[in-house]
This record gives structure tokens, sequence and C-alpha cells, in this order.
């Protein structure tokens, strides 16, 4: 399926009268990952949570400026937010599956979308389990509860949760932060495989795994966006002094 086009233009995010991500104009080209890093505290979570209005449900969260895709305007008022985060998913650092069965953890957003058809549920459920790469290993044991899974398997699940409504954007906050090297490389992997599909947007403190895993890299600095280029440039030849002390480690 083609993509649309994705971006945003002059973003801030304020907590009361803090401006904690000021005025983000940012790309996301299609088929890419995008990383986005930066000392703790710099807004990357807030910026990365303000792209599906997740924001909204914060209380004293304000979000002006735009989020454009296909030239509409996810920000503005009367957009409907249960659609919107379908079309853009997320996976947050820990993993957060439903107290249900691995197949209704599956199911249960194509169900609240309407999907009654049995088949199609059962269809729907195999395919985004093989696309988070955890069908070989979960499809004797649907009925088990999802909380019977490893960290690393529960990551992939939500993962999986997240497919099946076929977003055209994933957004990941940390995704890897709380798992083994295993289960981490397995998460990299299937990055990579996604971003075939769609465009992915990645919160992370691994150095390394921003520059394996990401084709653009933002670096961002007290809710400044200071720096954001192809991941090779940032890590090998950034243009910002302060970028370059990050990635070498002397900070953050
Ligand atoms: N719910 C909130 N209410 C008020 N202030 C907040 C809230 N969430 C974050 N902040 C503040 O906004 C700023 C940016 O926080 P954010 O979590 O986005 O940073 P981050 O770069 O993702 O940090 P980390 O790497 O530690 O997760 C920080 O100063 C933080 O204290």
């Amino acid at each position: 399926m083609a993509q649309q086009p994705f971006s945003t233009e002059d973003l801030s995010v304020f907590y009361g009268e803090k401006e904690a991500v000021k005025k983000i104009s940012m790309e996301f080209p299609e088929n890419t990952v995008t990383a986005l890093i930066g000392p703790s505290g710099c807004g990357k979570s807030t910026f990365l949570r303000s792209l599906n209005r997740m924001n909204d449900e914060i209380a004293g969260a304000r979000v002006t400026g735009h989020i454009w895709m296909n030239g509409q305007d996810l920000n503005a008022p009367g957009t409907d937010v249960i659609k919107l985060r379908q079309q853009i998913g997320m996976v947050w650092q820990k993993p957060n599956p439903f107290h249900k069965s691995i197949y209704n953890n599956i199911a249960f957003g194509p169900k609240y979308r309407g999907v009654k058809n049995k088949k199609q549920l059962d269809e729907i459920v195999e395919k985004s389990l093989r696309r988070a790469a955890l069908w070989d290993e979960v499809k004797d044991r649907l009925k088990d509860s999802a909380l019977a899974l490893s960290g690393g398997q529960q990551q992939r699940l939500c993962i999986a949760r997240a497919l099946s409504v076929e977003p055209q954007i994933l957004l990941l906050d940390e995704p890897a932060s709380a798992l083994d090297p295993v289960s981490t490389g397995k998460i990299e992997e299937l990055i990579t495989e996604l971003k075939k599909e769609l465009r992915i947007v990645i919160v992370t403190h691994n150095m390394q795994q921003a520059a394996r895993i990401s084709d653009y890299t933002s670096y961002f600095y007290m809710g400044n966006l200071i720096e954001r280029d192809v991941t090779e440039k940032i890590f090998s030849n950034p243009a910002n002094q302060s970028t370059q002390e990050y990635i070498m480690g002397r900070f953050g």
C-alpha cells in the first residue's frame, strides 16, 4: 500500500507553562526508521507521544503546531483520535499486554473496529503474529494468557497488536530497553523487516542501536531539535558540536 506523506510543522508541547518540545518540524520519509536521541528529559518521548495525540491524555499538556498526514492536520480539533491511533500505532518501553489470551490481545483491535467473522479474525491474528516474528513460538498456545510469555515475546506481542489494525506508522518508545540482548536483537531485526511496509519512529538511549537500525537520526536537547540528518552523517560527521559530544558519550 502506498504510504501517505507524514511530517510535523512547528510542533510544540507545553506542560502547564513549560515548553517541553519547541517548534519541531520533521519529515518522516516512506519506508524509513527515524531514531530520536538525546539526554534524559530533552523531550523525545513527549514529541513521540504527540505524534498520535497521546499527550491529549495527560492533564495540563497542550500541543500546538501541525502534524501533517496526506495534507490533513492531525492536530486540528475534530480529528477522530481513535482512528488516528489505528493509523499511528504505539509500543511502550515496558511490554503492556492486556490480561487476556494471546489470541484476544491481537483480535481486540479488529473486533473493536467491527470484524466479527471468526475466520477473518483468525487470519488477522496469524498475519499479525507472523509480521511480528512471533507466530512460530505461540501458534500452539494462542489461548494461553499473554502474561505467560517472556518479556521479549510480550513486546513482540505488543507490536503484533499494533499491527493488527494495519497502521501506517509505528511509534516505539525504547521498545528494547527492558529486554535481554537476544530479545533486543529480535526486535531490531523486526524493525528492519517492518520498515519495508511502514514508517517507524523510535526513541532510544542506545547509540549503537540507533546507528544499526535507523535511516535518520534526530538529536534533541532541552526541547529543541538540534540536528536531524541521515544516520550515517550524524554518527560520522555531525554538524553540531553538542550532537558530537552526546554521541561520543561525553554527556547525557
Ligand atoms: N506528564 C508530565 N507532566 C509534566 N512534565 C512532564 C511530563 N512528562 C514529561 N515532562 C517533562 O517534560 C520534559 C521532557 O520529558 P520527556 O519524558 O519527553 O523527555 P525524554 O527525552 O523522553 O526523557 P527520557 O530519556 O528520560 O525518557 C522533562 O523536563 C520532563 O520532566
